[in-house]
């Protein structure tokens, strides 16, 4: 197989990504399986790009975690809690809000989030502990970008969440942001310990809405390495980090996403 430098991620697990688990905005001419790896137990294809035994039985996919089955919706997300559906709502509203706005593969629903942020201040680790619940204490750079697969069922409905985990390396930058389109939710991170991650989350806001509608796509700013920090620091920090939350939410709103944009602040 050959190698695409720069492209690779630091997983530890086999190449394993096929064109069937590519229904991703890929860059022009860029070869899935050569650039990222997922956490997916099944090699589907070999070295000659054939398909392996497992492809076969890809259909035959474990059952969903019980913790990500979803039987009930909490109150404010069910249907009648949706203006929209109600009487008198305006008919040509009601059918935006009704269009489908998740791409689908096969049976499955998709929806994609990306987490950027700083080099450093905990991406992957926030990921692997949601997806695997583990955390690794060695630090080793994402080249890239690396992403995971989290299959969950809702209502019913198989669902999958695809989180796209981003390198926070400035030389990676052009890579990473490929992939930045297309995201349902941005998850920003910043560590509650360095206080210029926090001011640097304004400009990967910026960059990751110059691919996103910021009108329809969810904002989360997460600060971590909480067991790093004394409660006073703490304290100041989530003053800060409050402050940065309301501007992104005002940023949001406005009709372009450049106003968070700050050209001249260095990132790390
Ligand atoms: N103590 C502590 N360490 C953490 C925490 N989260 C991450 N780390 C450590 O911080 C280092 C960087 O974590 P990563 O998750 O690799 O950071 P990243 O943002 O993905 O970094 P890039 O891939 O360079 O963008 C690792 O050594 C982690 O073990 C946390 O909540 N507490």
């Amino acid at each position: 197989m050959s190698h695409v430098p720069g492209l690779e991620s630091r997983s530890e697990a086999p190449p394993l990504l096929g064109p069937l688990l590519s229904p991703f905005p890929l860059p022009a001419g860029s070869c899935p399986r050569q650039m990222l790896r997922s956490h997916h137990r099944f090699p589907i294809t070999n070295s000659a790009g054939a398909p392996t035994e497992a492809a076969g039985k890809m259909n035959i996919l474990a059952p969903v975690r019980r913790d990500r089955v979803l039987a009930e919706l909490p109150q404010c997300l069910r249907k009648e809690a949706a203006l929209h559906v109600h009487k008198d709502f305006h008919p040509r509203v009601t059918c935006a809000c009704q269009e489908h706005r998740t791409g689908t593969v096969g049976r499955f629903k998709i929806s994609k989030v990306i987490v950027v942020g700083d080099l450093s201040v905990g991406k992957t680790c926030l990921i692997n502990r949601f997806c695997k619940d583990t955390f690794d204490k060695n630090y080793k750079a994402t080249i890239g970008v690396d992403f995971e697969m989290e299959r969950f069922e809702v209502l019913g409905v198989p669902f999958s969440l695809q989180l796209w985990d981003t390198a926070g390396q400035e030389r990676f930058k052009c890579i990473a942001s490929t992939y930045y389109r297309g995201a349902q939710a941005i998850i920003i991170v910043f560590n509650l310990n360095d206080v210029a991650s926090l001011e640097h989350t304004k400009q990967w806001l910026a960059d990751a809405l110059k691919e996103n509608d910021p009108s329809s796509v969810l904002l989360f700013l997460v600060g971590s390495k909480k067991d790093l920090s004394t409660p006073a620091q703490y304290v100041l920090m989530e003053k800060d980090a409050l402050k940065v939350a309301q501007e992104i939410k005002t940023v949001q709103n406005l009709p372009s996403p450049g106003a968070l944009c700050h050209p001249d602040s260095p990132r790390a």
